[in-house]
This record gives C-alpha cells, sequence and structure tokens, in this order.
C-alpha cells in the first residue's frame, strides 16, 4: 500500500469547523464525482416498549469507489446501526442513505456484511457450499458458475485446501476468511464489515488486517468497516469517520491513506493515534 495524496471528499457540512480545511490541497480539490454510497443526514433510534433510543443524530459521509472507509467510535456510539441502516435492516428516522444515487430501502445483493461472530456460517454446509450459497440464492449464477467462483475466492484468502471441510474444523481465523470469501463471492458494491477481527487472538487479527489489505490490493472492492480500536482504524482505513459518544454525531474525518501495518510503532502514527484519542473522548 502505497501513501497518495490527501482526499477530501467528505461534505464539509459534515464535519466540524476545524477539519474542514484540512490538508493544502483541500480548496484545489476538483469536485469528486459523485459518491458511490451517500449517508445523508442519518439519524436512527430503536423503540423499545419503555422508550426511543436515539442511536445516531444527523450523520452524514459520503464513501467513494475502493475506498477503504471506518467508521471509529467509543461502544454505543451506533457504529452497528449504521452498519445495519446501509445494510437496509433499519429504516432511518430522519435523513436518507443512498447507494448508486438509489435510496435504500431493503437489504439486497449489492451490500454484504461480514460479523464478528465466527457462526455466521451454516455448520451443515461445507466451506465451498458456504461460499455457493447465497450466489445460488439470490440466482446470480448457475450451480456451475457459482462453483468456480467460490473456488476462486477461497483462493485469494488462501483456503482451497479447505474446500471440503465443515466450519467446526476451522479456526476463528479461518471461519472469518470463509465469510470474507463469500461476501466477495457476490461482487457486492460495498463490503461491510462489523469488528470482524474483534473476536480474534491478537497476533491472528494482525494477519486478518494483512490479509484484508493484500485481498484489497488485489480486488480493490469499496470497504466500509467498524472498529472501536483506533490503530485497527489506521492500519486499516484510507479515510476515518470519528463518531462521538452515545448518540452518534460526526466529530471529524481523518485521512488516513499513507498508514498500514508498516506504520505501527511510528512517531508519525502515534501522535496521529493520540490526536484521534483526543477527538474523539475530550469533550
Ligand atoms: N435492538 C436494540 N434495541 C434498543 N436499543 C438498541 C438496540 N441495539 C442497539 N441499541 C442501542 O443503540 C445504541 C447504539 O448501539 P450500536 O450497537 O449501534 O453501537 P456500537 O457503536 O456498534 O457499539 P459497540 O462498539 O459496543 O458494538 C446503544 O445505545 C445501544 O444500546
Amino acid at each position: 500500500m502505497t501513501a497518495t495524496a490527501t482526499l477530501r471528499s467528505a461534505p464539509a457540512h459534515a464535519l466540524p469547523p476545524a477539519l474542514r480545511s484540512e490538508g493544502p490541497q483541500a480548496a484545489a480539490q476538483p469536485a469528486p464525482q459523485e459518491a458511490l454510497l451517500q449517508v445523508d443526514g442519518v439519524t436512527l433510534e430503536y423503540a423499545t416498549r419503555e422508550r426511543v433510543v436515539r442511536a445516531t443524530h444527523r450523520v452524514s459521509f459520503e464513501v467513494h469507489q475502493a475506498d477503504r472507509f471506518v467508521l471509529l467510535g467509543p461502544s454505543g456510539c451506533g457504529k452497528s446501526t449504521l452498519l445495519k441502516a446501509i445494510g437496509g435492516f433499519i429504516a432511518p428516522r430522519e435523513g436518507e442513505i443512498r447507494l448508486d444515487g438509489q435510496a435504500v430501502h431493503q437489504p439486497g445483493p449489492d451490500r454484504i456484511v461480514v460479523f464478528q461472530e465466527f457462526d455466521q456460517l451454516p455448520p451443515w454446509k461445507t466451506v465451498k457450499a458456504n461460499v455457493m450459497f447465497p450466489l445460488l440464492a439470490a440466482r446470480k449464477l448457475g450451480r456451475k458458475e457459482a462453483e468456480e467462483r467460490a473456488l476462486d475466492c477461497l483462493a485469494k484468502v488462501g483456503l482451497s485446501k479447505f474446500a471440503d471441510a465443515y466450519p467446526h474444523t476451522l479456526s476463528g481465523g479461518m471461519k472469518q476468511r470463509v465469510a470474507i470469501a463469500r461476501a466477495l463471492a457476490m461482487q457486492p458494491k460495498v463490503l461491510l464489515m462489523d469488528e470482524p477481527f474483534a473476536a480474534l487472538d491478537a497476533l491472528t487479527r494482525r494477519r486478518m488486517q494483512e490479509e484484508l489489505l493484500a485481498l484489497w490490493d488485489d480486488v480493490r472492492f469499496t470497504l466500509l468497516f467498524v472498529t472501536h480500536s483506533i490503530e485497527e482504524a489506521l492500519v486499516v482505513g484510507n479515510r476515518i469517520l470519528l463518531l462521538s459518544p452515545h448518540p452518534g454525531r460526526v466529530r471529524a474525518e481523518i485521512n488516513s491513506h499513507q498508514y498500514g501495518l508498516h506504520s505501527l510503532g511510528g512517531a508519525d502514527f502515534q501522535a496521529t493515534a493520540q490526536r484521534i484519542h483526543g477527538l474523539l473522548f475530550d469533550q
């Protein structure tokens, strides 16, 4: 992954004044083409029997083709709820979500979610059948083509040898690789990942981040990634949206193209992590 110029593509109104003019190129940038995903003033709420819980308040951001866009914020700030809304599982109370200019009203094969839980793979299907299943269910491909696509995607995540294995025989990291292969096989417009590596041990988590970045280098998919780890956000993302504690509001957007696994421990990386910490938690 190479460092590239600062990109300022978030709508200025979504950012606190202090960040609107960040970067010398800001004013010189040409108008960006229409974003792939637009989240526009989105307020999300849960109605329980006793009360209404507001999860996010008027959140706006834009994700462009091949972005690795990270939603970062403390526990309970509405990151997963935002992902569910983009997935089409929850309707905004206010605002609108658009994908390719079309308002999102329901789930669809153009948005696939990879979750944290290891049990997202039906245990009675082999690894290959797990990857093929959504392709067949959505009638995207016939059986032969689905099998070819599944094997191709399993090769991309290094699991060719395990195509005929059952999920219970795999490690946590391997199960997450299958879930990623299954999602990529659908060729979604946006791949949604909700803390996909949070339940893994530290070494496996690091390896999975590395593999995800290598996969992105190969396929250039558009990624929307949720985490509450500042370090993971800097490693995985090229752009990071910082959300305030509950209910989530946009605190800032950070460009993080220049960071990757190679920058871990470096002074610049530490300083940016520190700055993000301040933006997230200082009142
Ligand atoms: N099904 C639900 N019913 C009522 N309130 C909910 C429900 N799911 C989430 N909430 C509330 O909405 C808010 C946002 O939750 P959400 O899970 O989106 O946060 P999060 O940022 O993803 O947190 P975490 O990092 O801990 O997963 C929280 O206050 C939570 O308690």
